[in-house]
């Protein structure tokens, strides 16, 4: 059977990132993708123009229609808004039994747009990454998460672990935020500790990067693959897709969707690597 997958998640008009990314990537995957929209917003590569959330009994309705037909092997969430949609998000999980979620914790999109609210935060901590099997936050995610500053990769273990703490089975801190000549992302889980890597990519064409490597991700955890294949492959995903990037829009770019299916898939990872932590390497 087609593993089936959700997404929780706002609508991006732009179609770079939120359930846009995550369907597109779905489709290129090999899953069959369903969704529940938690906020429509007015987006564009230039920014967000306007933001208008669901109400909570919308979500739910959404995650019930899902919840009482489909057989949904994995899950992720995106832009979530704001606490009482994580707090339905949350039940629904446990009511459904959604195993392999993921949480992708979005907060503010890359031209400033704030897509989850201040004290919402404190619900995601406390109500959703205990039930995730992955989470995967960027830089400045985990910055807010832990409350610590993040320079260095000694920053990013004790973050990784911090945040590990809050009851997820695996980290993944990704860096794409980071001034590193290489693009790596960290991975832990328990002691297990690694990072997946590629060559940082010069483009401005990097809007939905983060919706797209976690819908990736989530998709090959559909499928069986273990976290550290479905962190491999999400990766190898995310390189081409900003590697063959497809110059639309004025500001900044969404990422080619296609571009793994057309080439990628017959490399060998196309460049990604997974490697040991090696501090002196990574600082
Ligand atoms: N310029 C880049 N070159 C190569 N990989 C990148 C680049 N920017 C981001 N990535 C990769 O894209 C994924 C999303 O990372 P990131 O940009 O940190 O997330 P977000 O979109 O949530 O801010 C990660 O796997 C990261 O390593
Ligand atoms: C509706 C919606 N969801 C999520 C995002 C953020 O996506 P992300 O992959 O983090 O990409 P950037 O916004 O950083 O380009 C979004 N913009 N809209």
């Amino acid at each position: 059977m087609i593993p089936q997958v959700l997404t929780i998640a706002g609508s991006d008009s732009g179609g770079g990132a939120g359930i846009q990314a995550d369907l597109k990537t779905f489709q290129e995957l090999n899953v069959f993708g369903t969704s529940v929209i938690t906020a429509v917003t007015a987006q564009n590569t230039t920014g967000v123009q306007a933001v208008y959330p669901m109400s909570a009994s919308a979500v739910e309705s959404q995650l019930a229609s899902i919840g009482n037909d489909f057989t949904i092997s994995a899950v992720k969430t995106g832009m979530l808004f704001d606490h009482e949609i994580i707090e339905v998000v949350a039940a629904a999980v446990r009511k459904y039994g959604f195993r392999k979620l993921v949480v992708d914790p979005v907060m503010i999109a890359k031209g400033g747009a704030s897509l989850l609210q201040e004290k919402a935060v404190e619900a995601l901590v406390q109500k959703l990454i205990p039930l995730a099997k992955v989470i995967t936050p960027n830089i400045p995610e985990a910055e807010v998460l832990t409350g610590e500053s993040i320079r260095n990769m000694e920053d990013r273990l004790r973050a990784a672990d911090d945040l590990l703490s809050m009851g997820a089975e695996c980290v993944i801190l990704k860096g794409g935020h980071a001034e590193e000549s290489d693009a790596w992302d960290l991975v832990v889980r328990g002691t297990e500790k690694y990072v997946v890597k590629s060559n940082r990519l010069h483009t401005q064409n990097t809007h939905g990067t983060g919706c797209t490597f976690s819908a990736a991700l989530t998709a090959e955890l559909a499928k069986g693959k273990t976290i550290r294949e479905s962190a491999y492959l999400a990766k190898c995903f995310i390189y081409q897709a900003i590697k063959q990037d497809l110059h639309i829009g004025n500001g900044h770019g969404p990422t080619n969707h296609w571009a793994y299916q057309e080439s990628a898939r017959h490399l060998t990872g196309g460049g990604v690597i997974v490697e040991p932590v090696v501090l002196s390497r990574h600082s």
